[in-house]
């Protein structure tokens, strides 16, 4: 699955600097200012509310909401930062941080699977406060050229790994907001016990931040007491009966 959206968004990138070449897109970016990281690190507990209409694994996940209504009612209800999908598979699309942006206060991180540095210059100029990096698809040269350049453009990342040899990896640069990735990209599957394991191994000054398969505010709890920042969930915000409820609900029981 990892590969195949890997190698789609490939082509997908070749395409778009045909279209749109480095040179145009350089001119018109802004430097950001880092509010992504600063509303973590001053943040008692983080959630990062994320706006997941579909998943590659399972189809469409939520037709009630736009992307921009999600948006909204994570940003009345506590929400510290909200999470765009920008990528294909996900049926998201740049265009959707520019929306959100333009709606919401709270910083925004894009989600992508960034394998080449002109999607850090398209997101920043979309109005992406952050990005997504994913350890398991860059090397350790990208890893550390993506970060410079993100820095350069006033934009944070978060590093995400699965496994302990990412996070040693990881834990080899200057990164300092790194998610811990509960779904195993390989096969989808989920348990929030994954960063449980890799906790142990994180350094003190990193900030760390769960991601995925947290389905409430009992496994919020769990992760805060474990020594989390924050996290990172979509799904079950999405399915959630009342998404506002939800939303508030992983807000609260993190700073209980
Ligand atoms: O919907 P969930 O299980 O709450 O997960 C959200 C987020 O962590 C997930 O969308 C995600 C995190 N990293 C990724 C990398 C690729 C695809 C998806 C992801």
């Amino acid at each position: 699955m990892l590969d195949k959206i890997v190698m789609q968004t490939r082509l997908a990138v070749a395409a778009a600097k045909m279209d749109e070449p480095l040179a145009k897109i350089e001119n018109q970016v802004v430097a950001g200012s880092f509010a992504f990281s600063r509303a973590i690190k001053e943040a008692a507990w983080a959630v990062i509310a994320e706006c997941k209409l579909v998943s590659p694994a399972k189809g469409t996940l939520c037709n009630t909401y736009t992307v921009l209504e999600l948006a909204q009612i994570y940003a009345g209800n506590g929400a510290t930062a909200v999470s765009v999908h920008t990528n294909t598979a996900f049926d998201g699309h740049i265009n959707d941080i520019v929306k959100v942006k333009a709606a919401v206060k709270l910083p925004v991180l894009c989600k992508e699977f960034i394998i080449d540095e002109y999607q850090l210059y398209t997101a920043r100029a979309a109005g992406a406060d952050a990005v997504l990096l994913i350890a398991a698809i860059v090397s350790d040269a990208e890893l550390v050229r993506f970060l410079q350049i993100a820095r350069e453009l006033g934009m944070d990342c978060l590093v995400e790994v699965h496994t302990l040899a990412e996070l040693i990896r990881v834990q080899q640069t200057d990164a300092r907001l790194i998610g811990i990735n509960n779904r195993d990209l390989q096969t989808f599957t989920t348990t929030i016990s994954q960063t449980f394991t890799l906790l142990k191994h994180c350094e003190p000054d990193r900030v760390i931040i769960s991601e995925s398969g947290i389905k409430n505010g009992e496994d919020a709890q769990k992760l805060k007491t474990a020594g989390v920042k924050g996290i990172l969930v979509g799904e079950s915000l999405v399915i959630a009966s009342d998404v506002a409820a939800m939303t508030r609900e992983l807000a609260l029981s993190g700073s209980k």
